[in-house]
């Protein structure tokens, strides 16, 4: 921003002015008459070789380095209003003029003195006109920007008295967007904002004929006929329409319609989208997005065109980026991921735009991670971060993506190139006051008080001889604050001396700042870039790409982990069968094997296919888990099974008893689980009487060998059991006798050795001294 004062301070030159271009948007009712009085039409657009001009008026603030960030944006978003030609601005930004400019008494300093009627106070009201009256015999100023925000009755105010159209932040910055929007999607969105704009400020005026009035082009008052029979408080007919209803009604109307048309704007886009992909087009679905975030003019753009390799328009004119555009990159991994260009934020952002762009601003919220540019030549920078991360917080960002933002300080070649020559120095101090285009004479034709304090502090100057007593700008606005005279005004020929730091001054006041910043570096880390760039010279790019790679790595490491935990914390929720991705337990082909076999032996062959070819081959898997829970279940438990583990807090039971299975072995029946509780101290007592109801049935049809130890336990004890401490046996394989001659004829065992011989035929599995274990098609 310094260097984009400094060349333009370079280059101030007068040049050949033109009669006043319209404002077409925000035209107020006021400034809209001399216009129709000179035969121009509302809503004629710009001739982008004669931007309009204006003057800048900038309430002080205080420290002095705030004032002076806030001068220089002001300044750039005077000089940002300008209309392209075919695609592009017809002067570059660096040759443009100053606009002049002049540093006001700022009333909210003193909470008491902002007036209602024109904010300022009557001196500084009158000293602009000065100011004003100076620049108009060179017809050299269009409108009057004042740096603040304004009322409508206080606009349509200093518009009267000072004979100009008046904007304030809000209204440029609703004009720039107007004016930059290039696509029909900006164009729509950006006269929604303005509509939004002027429907808050719907205010009366004196037209023509000098009737009060509303409405841009100062028509007389007119009572619609509409709302007659509805409205109104007459027995036969309403009250009709007031003008201010019928303006308003105007407004809605007008919304709806634009609104309509976005909606279209963004259903035709999607269905052009969808032709594409259907012609075999690169849809980029699927692929991560990372949204590039920043105040205006930080280098987002630029940057996304380095990191990209493309060309996407960056300007130094601050909105130079109304519409977000994707490109995409391949990560240092080889990961592709899309870069999201989106528009730039600032202080006081109309939340009128925020609303008209909020469809351009999802893409924010959709992204996977956020890179937030900051331009670290900005001197209020901490002011910038915390205006984004409010911007942020607004659109509805979610507290963990912004603490997982990337902060990324651009622009670093310019602070080394800067160096020393780091702030400017008096002379160009005394330059750039003497742009405020501000006559000699003109403090005389100022109010008596403003003269007065003007006076008294250059004669506290003049008397000294010396600078020892000149105050730094913070000390004058003190100074200033404790007189009681309103509204005197700081030109530019007094203010080179007096009000601007001396580079010392400014250096040590930099120096503290910059100390701040370190300091809340240390203490908030967030505030420290995790990584310096240079969009221009690439440096740091590399390492950019490769944070970012690394934080998407984390961020899908941290997605899988909170599934998996998801999936584990079953004591917690309600039982659900494993999903999908929950089969990675059975790693090997062996695995599937001794589990395949396993439940062969348990369900019967034929009772296992039937069960797994009941459902649609996508649940198979799950299905096949199941089974294998509940039949490790029912085995060591036989009573209740793998529901009765889980109700009893034996889980773990079951999941051993699992695993054993995955590895080849045989888990066995816990008698201790089958254990008898006093009703007291049963945890459900309904299922005990099932088991004693049911036991003998179900022990006389269990397929695996059961060793009842006549020993029970009480539930207290096999509660504390620990995996470790369970009787599961690891054998090879099913050798015992026993149950053979308890299962039912024809019903294959577990222990049968032809029951193994056609599960493995049938699954096309070789036998488990063989070399190939074949993976069964159960999965497919
Ligand atoms: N010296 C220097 N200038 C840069 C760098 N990055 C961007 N710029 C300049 O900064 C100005 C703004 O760049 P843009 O990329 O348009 O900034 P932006 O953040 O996209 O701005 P908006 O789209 O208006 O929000 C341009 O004049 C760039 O040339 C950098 O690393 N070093
Ligand atoms: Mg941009």
């Amino acid at each position: 921003m310094l260097r984009i004062l400094s060349l333009s301070r370079a280059s101030l030159n007068s040049r050949p002015h033109k009669l006043s271009p319209p404002f077409p948007i925000l035209s107020s009712s006021h400034s809209t008459l001399k216009q129709q009085s000179q035969g121009t039409e509302e809503n004629q657009s710009r001739d982008p070789s004669d931007p309009p001009r204006l003057f800048v008026v900038q309430p002080r603030l205080r420290p002095a380095t705030f004032l002076q960030a806030k001068l220089n944006e002001a300044l750039c978003l005077a000089n940002s209003l300008e209309e392209q030609r075919d695609g592009y601005f017809d002067s570059d930004f660096f040759d443009k003029e100053l606009p002049p400019h002049v540093i006001v008494q700022n009333p909210s300093l003193k909470s008491s003195k902002i007036r209602a009627d024109t904010y300022f106070g009557p001196g500084t009201v009158e000293n602009i006109k000065c100011h004003l009256n100076a620049l108009e015999s060179k017809d050299e100023v269009d409108a009057v920007f004042v740096n603040i925000i304004l009322s409508g009755v206080q606009q349509r105010n200093l518009e009267r008295i000072w004979g100009k159209p008046v904007l304030d932040r809000v209204g440029l910055i609703i004009e720039i967007f107007n004016a930059h929007a290039h696509t029909k999607e900006a164009k729509l969105q950006a006269e929604l904002a303005a509509l939004m704009y002027k429907k808050s400020r719907l205010v009366r005026v004196r037209g023509l004929d000098g009737r009060n009035a509303f409405g841009v082009s100062g028509e007389v008052e007119v009572v619609s006929a509409r709302g007659r029979g509805s409205g109104g408080r007459g027995f036969i007919s309403g009250a009709g329409e007031t003008e201010l209803q019928l303006q308003r009604r105007r407004i809605l109307e007008r919304r709806n319609h634009l609104l309509s048309q976005i909606e279209e704007v963004r259903r035709t886009r999607a269905v052009q989208r969808a032709a594409r992909k259907k012609r075999g087009g690169v849809d980029g679905r699927g692929l991560p997005t990372v949204a590039v975030v920043g105040y205006t003019n930080a280098g987002k753009s630029t940057l996304i065109s380095a990191l990209s390799d493309s060309d996407l328009y960056s300007d130094a004119r601050l909105f130079a980026t109304l519409d977000a555009r994707l490109k995409s990159v391949v990560l240092p991994s080889g990961r592709k991921v899309l870069l999201s260009d989106t528009v730039g934020f600032i202080s006081d952002l109309p939340v009128q735009l925020v609303e008209a762009f909020h469809s351009t601003l999802e893409k924010v919220l959709e992204a996977n991670l956020l890179v937030h540019v900051i331009d670290c030549t900005a001197p209020n920078r901490d002011e910038h971060r915390s205006t984004v991360l409010q911007v942020l917080q607004q659109i509805g960002v979610s507290e963990e993506k912004l603490q997982n933002m990337i902060e990324v300080w651009n622009k670093i070649d310019y602070e080394e190139e800067m160096g020393a020559d780091e702030y400017m120095d008096d002379a160009e101090y005394v330059e750039f006051s003497d742009c405020s285009g501000a006559e000699d004479g003109e403090t005389k034709d100022s109010p008596e008080e403003d003269c007065e304090v003007e006076l008294e502090l250059l004669d506290g100057k003049s008397v000294d001889g010396s600078d020892a007593l000149k105050p730094s700008l913070g000390e004058l606005g003190d100074t200033k604050q404790g007189d009681d005279s309103d509204g005197w005004l700081l030109s530019g020929d007094d203010s080179a001396d007096d009000y601007w730091y001396t580079r010392n001054e400014q250096q040590q006041a930099e120096t503290s700042n910059e100390c701040k910043v370190e300091k809340d570096s240390e203490a908030q880390p967030g505030h420290v870039p995790d990584v310096k760039v240079s969009a221009v010279t690439g440096v740091g790019l590399q390492q950019l790409l490769e944070l970012i790679d690394e934080k998407l790595k984390v961020q899908d490491e941290q997605q899988l982990k909170s599934e998996n935990n998801v999936g584990n914390s079953f004591i917690n929720r309600k039982w659900r069968p494993p999903r999908r991705e929950d089969q990675v337990w059975i790693q090997t082909a062996e695995a599937q094997a001794h589990a395949t076999v396993f439940l062969a032996k348990f369900f019967g062959r034929a009772g296992l296919m039937s069960f797994i070819s009941a459902v649609p081959h996508s649940q198979r898997p799950a299905l096949f888990q199941s089974l294998l829970f509940e039949a490790c279940g029912r085995t060591v438990n036989p009573v209740n099974g793998a529901v009765g583990l889980l109700w009893t807090g034996n889980w773990h039971v079951c999941q051993e008893a699992v695993e054993t299975v995955l590895r080849g072995g045989s888990p066995r029946a816990m008698p201790d689980l089958m254990a008898p509780t006093p009703a007291s101290e049963a945890t459900c007592t309904d299922m005990w009487k099932l088991r004693e109801e049911t036991s003998a049935n179900l022990n006389s049809r269990s397929k695996v060998s059961v060793s009842v130890s006549p020993k029970r336990k009480r539930v207290e004890e096999f509660k504390k059991l620990q995996p470790s401490d369970l009787d599961l046996c690891l054998t090879a394989s099913f050798t015992g006798k026993r149950a053979a001659d308890d299962r039912r004829p024809g019903t294959p065992s577990m222990n049968s050795e032809d029951s193994v011989t056609t599960a493995c035929f049938e699954f096309a599995f070789t036998d488990q001294q063989g070399a190939d274990k074949k993976l069964l098609n159960l999965f497919l």
